[in-house]
């Protein structure tokens, strides 16, 4: 029996004799998708290769990354976060990389706690690896996070295409180096990671390119660590949003931000940062299929 947690060669073969199949649902967050796995009881033992297959585009079930929804009181990373929150998300990378945070993630899972009867609609908290997100949401329609204070700590250089561009660099929990640039992004080719500063940067970057379109509008386009281009990242908006209302001069105000699956709205207060946006459920099934 192949080890679970090993990111073993086989790991639809170690599902399919550990479980029989695991049940999903299919989500997105102005097209930034996700995998969502529901296991409340803490039984499943996501390793990295495993995750790798659920999101490959040809041979698996294709996403951005995986949201594992289990119980905060089963998770010793949430141990700390018990009294705010029920649920945690166990967000990992399409590479099958952890992150800290995932501001689509958390927005599209709060949307799956509600349509799945285990949250009420309102406000509550969910439990990640970057704190407790408070969520505020409907029986339907677009979701708002809590995002928290953006820490800004300093200046960083990106290298895209053979261009440096400078950015802001941005710590929502997750690095980002948030850059504005004179280049149309539309004509950006973001097939490859960014050249960055592995110095600032040890663990990775989300690099975020962005023209500023109009009134307190942007538009962005996103290289995400562990993933690659995504039609969108919540926590990249964020960074995003506070690199532009950085160069505005503005520390305060709510900026729309265009990515290349819709637009999501971020407002800075001083204190905080909501995210608020769409976040829908579009399918679920069995992995692997049982037919
Ligand atoms: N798409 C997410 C960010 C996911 C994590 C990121 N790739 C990282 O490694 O930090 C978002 O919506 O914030």
């Amino acid at each position: 029996m192949p080890d679970p947690g090993s990111g073993d060669a086989r790991p639809d073969l170690w599902v399919r004799l550990e479980f029989g199949a695991m049940r999903f649902v299919k989500g997105h967050g102005t097209e930034n998708d996700f995998v969502i796995l529901p296991d409340a009881d803490a039984r499943l033992d996501l390793g990295p290769q495993l995750v790798a297959t659920l999101c490959d585009r040809r041979a698996g079930i294709g996403a951005d990354g995986v949201l594992r929804v289990v119980r905060a009181k089963l998770c010793p990373e949430a141990a700390d976060q018990l009294g705010e929150a029920e649920w945690f998300m166990d967000y990992r990378n399409a590479d099958g990389s952890i992150a800290e945070m995932c501001g689509n993630g958390v927005r599209v899972f709060a949307r799956y706690l509600v349509d799945s009867g285990l949250a009420a609609p309102g406000e509550f908290g969910v439990a990640t690896r970057g704190g407790v997100k408070r969520v505020r949401l409907g029986a339907t329609g677009d979701v708002t996070v809590d995002m928290g204070s953006p820490r800004v700590l300093g200046v960083s250089r990106a290298t895209v295409n053979g261009r440096e561009y400078a950015g802001l660099n941005v710590n929502m929990g997750n690095p980002h180096l948030a850059c504005v640039i004179d280049d149309p992004v539309a004509e950006l080719d973001l097939t490859r990671e960014p050249g960055f500063d592995r110095a600032t940067y040890p663990a990775g970057v989300n690099v975020e390119l962005f023209n500023r379109v109009g009134d307190h509008t942007v538009s962005m386009r996103v290289h995400e660590r562990g993933s690659g281009e995504t039609r969108s990242c919540g926590t990249g908006a964020v960074a995003t949003a506070v690199a532009a209302a950085h160069a505005a001069g503005e520390p305060t105000g709510t900026w729309s931000v265009r990515v290349l699956g819709g637009t999501v709205t971020v407002t800075l207060d001083g204190r905080t940062s909501y995210l608020t946006g769409p976040a829908v459920l579009v399918a679920s099934g069995s992995y692997p299929a049982s037919v």
